[in-house]
């Protein structure tokens, strides 16, 4: 790949938006999505496999950072915005060029990553969602490396952790999440059974799964006297389903 003023060309998937945050703590905040192709993690039950399998690497396009941010600006009618980077895994790419161009034109950054890779410019964000993965994807939380993000962000984004729950493992592994940091925000969110391609974008969601799941958290929540987590759904899928560019 070739480099820019401001950094390496990105592998991106998706730009779209205006539209609204639908998880975690920036919950309902109008934002655009900048979602990068590419992931180094295969979780079971994954929303975006577009922007994770190769098989579908001929839809993602190299830009520059600058690109980017003329797309953002495009998006946003050149209004200061949050954006939201998401993917696949936005922390395999170098995203300080753009984090530094896009807030010289008011823009704030949020990053979604799993906590398997670190990034220097981790610093630089606004805001941090770390999605240690439970043990309903099938992967292998690699602690030290999410150590290493979290020590990386330092002082600079405010630090969220969100943690997705379809069982009583899940439920398990968030409840050892919040014991190890007991000092960071603890989302959890109920898992969304999504269809396989290639019907995905367009097949119906399993809404009554999702609510079933939150009731379910929320009675485990009071049951164990375990206060300190919100528990909220996925906002965009129980309004949009698992349509992209929303
Ligand atoms: C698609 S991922 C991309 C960013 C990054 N790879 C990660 O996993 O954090 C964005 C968020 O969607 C969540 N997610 C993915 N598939 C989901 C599903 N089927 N149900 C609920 N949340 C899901 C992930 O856990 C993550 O918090
Ligand atoms: N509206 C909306 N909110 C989101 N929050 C996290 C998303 C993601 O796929 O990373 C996402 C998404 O794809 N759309
Ligand atoms: S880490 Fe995120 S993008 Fe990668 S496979 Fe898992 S949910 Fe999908
Ligand atoms: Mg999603």
């Amino acid at each position: 790949m070739k480099s820019t003023a401001v950094g390496e060309v990105l592998r991106i998937a998706e730009i779209f938006g205006p539209t609204i945050q639908g998880e975690g703590p920036l919950i309902g905040q109008p934002t655009v999505f900048v979602r990068t192709g590419g992931c180094d993690y295969r979780c079971m039950w994954c929303d975006s496999l577009h922007a994770v399998d190769p098989h579908y690497r001929h839809d993602w396009t190299a830009m520059s950072a600058e690109a980017v941010l003329e797309r953002i600006n495009m998006l946003s009618g050149d209004v200061p915005l949050l954006v939201s980077l998401s993917g696949g895994n936005p922390a395999i790419q170098d995203f300080a060029g753009l984090i530094r161009i896009g807030h010289t034109a008011g823009h704030r950054f949020a990053l979604e990553t799993q906590g398997s890779i670190c990034r220097d410019w981790f610093a630089a964000l606004n805001n941090l969602v770390l999605s240690p993965k439970p043990p309903s994807s099938g992967m292998q939380t690699d602690w030290a490396a999410l150590e290493d993000c979290l020590r990386a962000a330092g002082d600079g984004p405010e630090i969220a952790l969100k943690i997705v729950v379809f069982n009583e493992d899940d439920y398990a592994y968030a409840r050892g999440v919040g014991a190890r940091y007991p000092h960071i925000s603890l989302y959890l969110q109920p898992g969304n059974h999504t269809p396989p391609p290639p019907e995905a974008e367009d097949a119906p969601i399993d809404v009554e799964g999702v609510m079933e799941r939150m009731r379910w958290l929320v009675n485990k929540l009071a049951e164990d006297r375990w206060f300190t987590p919100r528990v909220l759904p996925q906002l965009h899928v129980l309004l949009w389903g698992n349509k992209r560019g929303v």
